[in-house]
């Protein structure tokens, strides 16, 4: 007898064949078969998208298969399609991405890349706010992700897929941004489950392992982009300094003030960058 109250049948779908799945929703309601780049904005960084060029279309995440509402303040439950100013190419804006922290597993934290790839997309940026180990690198400071210490101890990856991150972040990106504003540094991004803080001893662990930049993201969207083969630009914006370097204690808020303040740099930067894609 079909019991109509059964628990639905778990997915048998495959991560690939969700986000192809997307990918085909985005060409519809976008009109466009194709994207050329893709940008996770994270905390922080929402503003860019208004600067980057003309909004042709604007999807809500419920409306795209596997992708979820915003889940964090400062992020927005959208994606957008966006034609960038000056280069013409089709740019793919994710307003939010999801967490490791908020337990949709790890295929769902990489999907929004996934259906990138799956749109056609060459070329990610990522971009969050994080906590800076250098004191010198105040609240606001936008820095070039050079590489990455993954301490979430999973991985987007399943069975022998033994990709080599070598060069993870697109060299060639980080020069082409440093064109645009020759003051950027770069470091090193330590991604932490979270969603608490690190405590000021975790902090010191991730300086010692040669980490400059905390975070709750990045690294394993970086790792699924890697295997999907696209090139990557990771920018961190500092939003506070990382526990034990702060004075006082951190706080979401303390994130979001921090990116509201620094959003005219950061857009003004993710735009120029964007366009010279
Ligand atoms: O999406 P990102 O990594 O920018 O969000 C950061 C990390 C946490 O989600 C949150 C902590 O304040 O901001
Ligand atoms: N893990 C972590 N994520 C952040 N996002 C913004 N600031 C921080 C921080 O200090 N630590």
């Amino acid at each position: 007898m079909n019991d109509a109250t059964a628990a639905p049948a778990p997915s048998t779908e495959t991560p690939q064949q969700l986000a192809e799945e997307a990918a085909a929703v985005i060409a519809e309601r976008t009109g466009r078969p194709r994207h050329d780049i893709a940008l996770v904005l994270g905390s922080g960084w929402a503003g860019a998208a208004d600067l980057l060029g003309e909004t042709t279309t604007t999807i809500d995440n419920a409306d795209v298969p596997g992708f979820a509402p915003a889940a964090v303040a400062g992020h927005s439950g959208s994606m957008r399609s966006i034609t960038v100013a000056g280069s013409g190419r089709q740019a793919l804006v994710f307003g939010t991405r999801t967490h490791f922290y908020e337990g949709r597993g790890v295929a769902a934290v990489v999907h929004a890349v996934r259906t990138a790839a799956a749109a056609g997309c060459s070329t990610l940026v990522l971009t969050n706010g994080c906590g800076g180990l250098d004191p010198d690198r105040a609240p606001g400071t936008p820095v070039l992700i050079r590489d990455h210490i993954n301490l979430t101890a999973a991985t987007p990856l399943e069975g022998a897929t033994f990709v080599d991150l070598t060069d993870l972040y697109t060299p060639r990106l980080r020069e082409l941004a440093r064109e645009v504003d020759p003051t950027l540094d770069d470091g090193v991004y330590v991604q932490f489950r979270g969603p608490q803080y690190e405590t000021p001893a975790e902090v010191r662990m991730a300086g010692i392992l040669g980490g400059d930049l905390v975070g709750m993201s990045t690294a394993l969207e970086a790792i699924a982009a890697r295997e999907a083969g696209m090139d990557i630009l990771g920018i961190s914006l500092v939003t506070n300094a990382a526990a034990g370097v702060s004075d006082h204690p951190l706080s979401h808020e303390e994130v979001v003030a921090a990116g509201q303040a620094a959003a005219g740099r950061c857009s003004r930067l993710l735009a120029d960058v964007v366009g010279r894609i």
